[in-house]
């Protein structure tokens, strides 16, 4: 198994890392247009390789698409990452000249690649990989479900005093502050729905925290996060390589399903070698419908802005 990801930055460098560490690939190829950044990035892995009991060949690239040939999944993270005070939808103009210009050249060497797109704003850019590559549906999944998730389960589990292993929780929708949806009436503690411990504030405040959990780490750290991200699109590759068919929200192109149509959108997927390979279709309740709509015109908005850019 070949795994290329693109971008060394916070993001790529740490999900090549997690990759690595897990063994997911025998090879393992960071890229990125920065000369020596990836290489460096890489040869500093390779070495930490002989401390931790890891085999994987790690390799560096410096915009050379011909060492990515053959690369079963590819994971984008090149773009720019927000500021503090910045949303994630004012980044479109970069990094989709960046995504489309990534995804034709890794096409070239790796044409039966499965692609996991990151880089924001994440729904618009895995639309763009859709549409420019003109690859079956399953192959591009978009990325940003799986962590937003993560954090709405660590703010249960503060609010909860508990550990996190032993929550469910599912963020649906887009991957923006305001356009992703925490499923609270959903989630739940070992089996138990979370609201026979929490009050409704308790949890609208969690709810609330999850949306704005990019924009607090970003104000925090001065740009983005990259151990969640990297760590979250570690195990989607992971269940992707291993075929374990684990159910994620990840953003999917949409036909129909959840009343949504020619749109990528997070929603619970299968994740297995094929890709995302089957939507989990459930019953969402009416306030929920609305919120997955609302977010739906959101993106789509996003997808318009697509059009005007020369790209
Ligand atoms: N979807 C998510 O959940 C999620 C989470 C975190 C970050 N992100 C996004 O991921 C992206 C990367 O974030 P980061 O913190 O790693 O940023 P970063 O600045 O640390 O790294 C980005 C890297 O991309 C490289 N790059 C730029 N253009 C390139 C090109 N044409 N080819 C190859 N490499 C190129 C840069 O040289 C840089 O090293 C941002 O867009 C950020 O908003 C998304
Ligand atoms: O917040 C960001 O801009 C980066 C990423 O989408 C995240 O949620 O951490």
């Amino acid at each position: 198994m070949k795994i290329t990801v693109v971008g060394a930055g916070a993001v790529g460098a740490t999900c090549a890392d997690n990759i690595a560490r897990r063994e997911l690939a025998e090879e393992v190829v960071l890229l990125d247009i920065k000369e020596g950044l990836s290489e460096g990035k890489g040869l500093d892995m390779l070495q930490a390789s002989t401390l931790l009991d890891c085999d994987v060949k790690i390799t560096g690239s410096s915009n050379k698409y011909e060492l990515t040939a053959n690369s079963d999944v590819v994971v984008i993270t090149s773009g720019l990452p927000r500021k503090p005070g910045m949303t994630r939808e004012e980044l479109i103009g970069t990094n989709a000249n960046i995504v489309k210009g990534v995804t034709e050249n890794i096409l070239k060497y790796s044409p039966d690649a499965i692609f996991v797109i990151i880089s924001n704003p994440m729904d618009t850019m895995t639309y763009l990989a859709l549409k420019s590559s003109g690859l079956p549906k399953n192959r591009i999944i978009g990325m940003g479900g799986i962590l937003d998730s993560a954090r709405f389960k660590t703010y249960l589990s503060l609010a909860l005093d508990c550990s996190p292993n032993d929550l469910q929780g599912t963020v649906i929708g887009g991957h923006g502050d305001t356009t992703m949806i925490p499923l609270t009436r959903l989630a739940t503690y070992s089996g138990v729905p979370v609201s026979q411990f929490l009050d409704a504030e308790t949890l609208q405040k969690v709810a609330a925290d999850t949306m704005v959990g990019g924009a607090t780490l970003t104000k925090l750290i001065g740009t983005s996060a990259w151990y969640a991200p990297g760590a979250a699109g570690a195990i989607l590759v992971e269940s992707i390589v291993r075929d374990q068919k684990r159910v994620f929200p990840c953003c999917v192109y949409l036909e129909g399903e959840y009343g949504q149509s020619d749109i990528c959108l997070g929603v619970p997927v299968v994740i297995g070698r094929n890709g995302w390979e089957k939507i989990v279709n459930f019953e969402l309740n009416d306030d929920e419908k609305a919120a997955f709509n609302k977010s739906a015109d959101a993106v789509r908005n996003m997808n318009d802005v697509l059009k005007t850019l020369e790209l």
